[in-house]
């Protein structure tokens, strides 16, 4: 693919799209905390499959989703409305070690968890109207490292990749979901599970 640039080094400098848009932070998770984490979500969290319509037939999401934040928070997502479960321990702790790096007050988050490389998220964008007109999304990664794609919407041709690492936080905002859209590709190469954990403001 030659317009795919590398958007961070392999020594994890960054490169590329500007800071306001996007920050990579490694290693903000030990790899001992990251491993507790992700085993204990894996077997705690209730994970859900949600329908979804994709190229115009009903589906089930590529991977397992909870929602958990405030209540009243509800949050429309995929064609369906979801209400958040309540906040737990684990995450309030997680919560709190993200927001002095990110400055910013979540109340809520969307758990992922990508059971091997067969597991994705399709292209898209988080701007739905409840996360404002400049959605700040800090998102964490467990476990097995992925590659995450972006593309600006205008133009395809422009793209970058990062790879998300165990234990690291990519901080989404500014005008980033109006002007570019992301995923998690598919592999074919065999991988292990990841539970990634988008904290989110809901307006
Ligand atoms: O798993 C990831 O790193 C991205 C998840 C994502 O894009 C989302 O939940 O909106
Ligand atoms: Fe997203």
């Amino acid at each position: 693919m030659a317009n795919q640039l590398s958007f961070f080094t392999d020594a994890g400098q960054s490169a590329g799209l500007p800071k306001e848009l996007l920050e990579y932070i490694p290693a903000v998770f030990s790899g001992q905390e990251s491993a507790l984490y992700l085993q204990r979500f894996i077997d705690t969290i209730p994970w859900e499959q949600t329908p979804i319509m994709m190229y115009g037939k009903p589906m089930l999401t590529p991977r397992l989703t909870a929602w958990f934040g405030d209540t009243g928070k509800s949050y429309a997502y995929t064609g369906n409305r979801f209400n958040p479960y309540p906040w737990t321990d684990d995450l309030i702790a997680i919560k709190k070690r993200l927001e002095p790096l990110a400055g910013v007050v979540y109340n809520s988050v969307l758990l992922n968890y990508y059971r091997d490389g067969n597991d994705s998220v399709a292209w898209h964008a988080d701007d739905e109207q409840e996360l404002g007109p400049q959605p700040h999304i800090a998102s964490v990664s467990f476990g097995q490292v992925r590659r995450f794609d972006i593309r600006n919407k205008a133009d395809h041709q422009q793209k970058y990749a990062i790879k998300l690492e165990n234990g690291s936080l990519l901080l989404m905002k500014g005008s980033l979901q109006h002007e570019w859209e992301h995923r998690i590709p598919k592999s074919t190469t065999p991988m292990g599970a990841r539970i990634n954990l988008t904290f989110r403001v809901i307006k």
